[in-house]
């Protein structure tokens, strides 16, 4: 969508694909549908506020916003990253976050047991920057075109990752954020 900041979370799962999500006004959240102990599986995934909004894998979406009522995006992530660090899980799972604003500035963080970075982007047309929990690093990926945010979240299933479950489009309108989710 020309010159609007857009994010996306896809969810891969090798052990849970039974999820879903659950838009509800100014968040989204995932289900997990299988029983399980496993704490880190159900979460908050996107905030959206006025002027930014946050995407991540786990419940540190909900402090990131908080934090971002009274500091900047790059201090909000480091500090709740730093605070919460990687999940507790057998893979010492990383915890990423993403934020955006509406003025066309990216942030994005990783918070994983042998690495910690916060890094500031100067987001682009038609590209994506991204990182993942496992064996991606930081990335910037060609993005297709898209329409709406419902077409956002379809294109993000079709990046070349494994075991996709379902993916979360958010993208900047003239008027507030549009926000779609989408299974394949
Ligand atoms: N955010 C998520 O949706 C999520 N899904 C799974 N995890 C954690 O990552 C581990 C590996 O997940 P999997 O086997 O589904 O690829 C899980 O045991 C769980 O502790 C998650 N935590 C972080 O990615």
């Amino acid at each position: 969508m020309e010159g609007k900041p857009f994010a996306f979370y896809l969810l891969c799962s090798r052990s849970f694909p039974r999820r879903k999500a659950i838009v509800r006004e100014n968040a989204v959240y995932i289900e997990n549908l299988t029983e399980t102990d496993n704490p880190y599986v159900s979460y908050p995934v996107v905030r959206l506020l006025d002027e930014y909004a946050v995407v991540t894998n786990g419940l540190q979406t909900d402090f990131i916003a908080q934090a971002l009522e009274w500091e900047s995006p790059k201090k909000a992530l480091v500090h709740v990253l730093d605070a919460l660090d990687y999940e507790r899980d057998d893979y010492s799972t990383p915890r990423i976050a993403g934020i955006i604003g509406t003025g066309g500035k990216g942030w994005l963080g990783f918070a994983g047991r042998d690495e910690f970075w916060v890094k500031r982007l100067g987001l682009k047309e038609g590209k994506a920057f991204v990182t993942a929990t496992y064996n991606l690093g930081f990335a910037e990926l060609d993005f297709p075109a898209f329409e709406s945010a419902e077409e956002l979240a379809e294109r993000a299933t079709e990046l070349p990752f494994e075991k996709k479950v379902l993916a979360v489009g958010i993208v900047k309108e003239r008027k507030g954020w549009g926000l779609a989710w989408f299974s394949p």
